[in-house]
């Protein structure tokens, strides 16, 4: 081997030198803590854990290990895996500055949408925060309201009433395809003030259909999925160059794959510039529009310090990482409210009782929260179906984790704390936390609406009333600390108008059991491997409600 390429290749092997003894070492602090055996030396456990299929391996993780389990990743690198509400406070608020979102998030966050809320940590995440949360405020929400209900009248005349051929009699109805669109354009029309879908003709499907930034938001997590191989080297990739330059850098790289990613990001992007342009405009010729964007272009032209506004980038970055946070979430929510109805009719009929004593179909903002079974319904599903069920986070100091009750160690001793390393990957179980007994009590597994208590309280009968981190209920689904949901006041607020106005037209029932639920991020229903709800809906002049 010639010299030259003996000293090109000595800094790359030194690389991996030191990686392999980082993992090793990573490994070896966590090798104490009890965990299932390694599925293959090259994929650990990981195809499990994030697999369509992983519900029963999380079921087991969180029956048979106490809260902490050491989880097997790739090359046999050794991770986390927590539903203790103690180490969870500590990862999420106590400790938080010795814990991040992966370099890998973050490094792709930036090249996906650029520099923004979900790229960034420390001080400027806070800033991100601080200018963007008004917009998602109790008297902004209030105003919102009305273009709710407008979504959701389309969804109920333009998409569901047209597939029941019969007006007596059942139909079943595939509800996935509508109450996903009918997400869409909530977000779009919430977030944005911009519709993507009429709601009505099937021309819109085909408009959907030819839409790019539609297709962009579909394609989205597929293509993320197929790169996952090469992730890991995109935070070395954007230190070594910047994130701008990787962009431009990937349209040279010999692969079909990544150039659907960067027309995906193409797309986006000049979708989201023309929108923020749009509303710029607008905004200027007096607009009173309440949608989120607005509320940020207003925020532009008040007297508050410039670093207390968004410049047209900023604002360029956040229209698509809006759109991409909230669309799949809060469909993925929909489907699950319907399908939990349908499958509960004790709890639809009394849920309908409630609905149908309020006096108008078009409530306001305080006579849909005033609303105690409603709310109920809403907290117990999302408390036990959360739509994303897990999120991670990597160790940026050594820390010793705190834990809610001792756990016993491979060596058959009490450990009553784990020393965690920096660099370890930690896997934070949401559906763990919202279904722990201790937190929840004897029952926590069960769909009882009655345990919450209507002043957003839940009955803690025979728990341990033990407090999570989470910012809503005291569940996780929205997480919680410096990086929780910034939605996670207007879901509730936009599954209650939904559900109020189709419970007063329909029924939902189900006829088998053939709907499986999917994890993912978010979760899916499926029938036979395809993306389906099916489910009987009656109009309910011609059945008992
Ligand atoms: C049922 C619906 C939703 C669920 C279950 C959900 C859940 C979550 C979770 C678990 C996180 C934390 C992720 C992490 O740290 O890894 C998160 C973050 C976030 N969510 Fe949501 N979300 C939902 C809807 C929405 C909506 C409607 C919006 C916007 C309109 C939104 C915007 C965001 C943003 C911007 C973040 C990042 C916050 C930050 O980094 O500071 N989400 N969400």
């Amino acid at each position: 081997m010639s010299p030259p390429l003996i000293f090109a290749l000595c800094p790359l092997l030194l690389c991996i030198v030191w990686h392999v003894f980082r993992r090793l070492y990573l490994s070896f602090a966590l090798h104490n803590v009890p965990g299932p055996p390694s599925d293959s030396f090259t994929a650990g456990n990981l195809a499990r854990l994030h697999g369509p299929d992983s519900a029963s391996f999380h079921e087991h993780l969180e029956k048979d290990f106490n809260g902490v389990v050491r989880i097997h990743a790739l090359l046999s690198n050794s991770q986390l895996y927590i539903s203790d509400p103690v180490a969870l406070h500590s990862v999420l608020i106590k400790d938080r500055e010795c814990y991040e979102a992966s370099s890998i998030f973050l490094s792709l966050s930036e090249l996906l949408f650029g520099k923004g809320l979900l790229s960034t940590t420390g001080h400027e995440h806070r800033r991100y925060r601080k200018i963007m949360m008004p917009a998602f405020s109790a008297s902004n929400l209030r105003e919102m309201v009305p273009i709710l209900y407008e979504v959701a009248y389309r969804l109920r005349d333009g998409l569901i009433q047209p597939q029941l051929k019969h007006r007596t009699g059942k139909q079943e109805v595939d509800l996935y395809p509508i109450l996903s669109r009918a997400s869409l354009e909530s977000i779009g029309r919430a977030a944005l003030g911009h519709s993507f879908d009429s709601l009505s003709s099937t021309e819109s499907t085909t408009q959907l259909q030819i839409d790019p930034y539609v297709q962009a938001l579909k394609s989205f997590t597929p293509i993320i999925h197929k790169l996952a191989a090469f992730l890991p080297l995109l935070p070395i990739a954007c230190k070594v160059v910047s994130p701008a330059f990787c962009r431009r850098a990937l349209r040279f790289l010999p692969s079909s794959t990544i150039a659907v990613f960067c027309d995906i990001v193409d797309v986006m992007e000049s979708k989201s510039r023309t929108l923020v342009r749009d509303k710029m405009q607008k905004v200027r010729s007096d607009d009173d529009s309440h949608d989120v964007m607005s509320s940020w272009v207003k925020n532009m032209n008040l007297k508050v310090e410039e670093n207390m506004k968004f410049t047209e980038d900023e604002l360029v970055a956040h229209a698509s990482m809006i759109i991409h946070a909230g669309t799949d979430t809060t469909s993925s929510a929909l489907n699950r409210i319907i399908h939990v109805l349908a499958l509960n009719p004790e709890v639809q009929i009394k849920l309908r009782t409630e609905i149908m004593q309020t006096k108008e179909e078009l409530m306001s903002y305080d006579e849909l929260v005033g609303l105690p079974y409603l709310d109920a319904v809403i907290r117990e599903m999302l408390r036990l179906y959360p739509p994303v069920t897990g999120m991670t986070r990597t160790s940026t100091h050594p820390h010793i984790l705190p834990l809610s009750q001792p756990i016993i160690g491979v060596d058959s001793r009490p450990m009553d704390a784990i020393l965690i390393s920096r660099g370890t990957e930690i896997y934070i179980s949401i559906a763990g936390v919202n279904r722990n007994e201790a937190v929840w009590g004897p029952d926590a597994r069960e769909f009882r609406p009655e345990r919450w208590r209507g002043n957003g309280q839940a009955d803690w009968e025979g728990a341990n009333n033990v407090r999570t981190a989470g910012v809503y209920g005291n569940m996780m689904t929205f997480a919680g600390g410096g990086r929780s949901c910034i939605g996670f006041k207007f879901v509730p607020l936009q599954l209650k108008v939904v559900i109020s106005v189709l419970l007063r037209r329909y029924k939902f029932s189900v006829v088998d059991d053939r709907i499986e639920w999917k994890m993912g991020s978010p979760a899916e229903p499926k029938v036979d491997g395809c993306s389906a709800l099916p489910i009987i809906v009656e109009t309910l002049e011609h059945c008992s409600p």
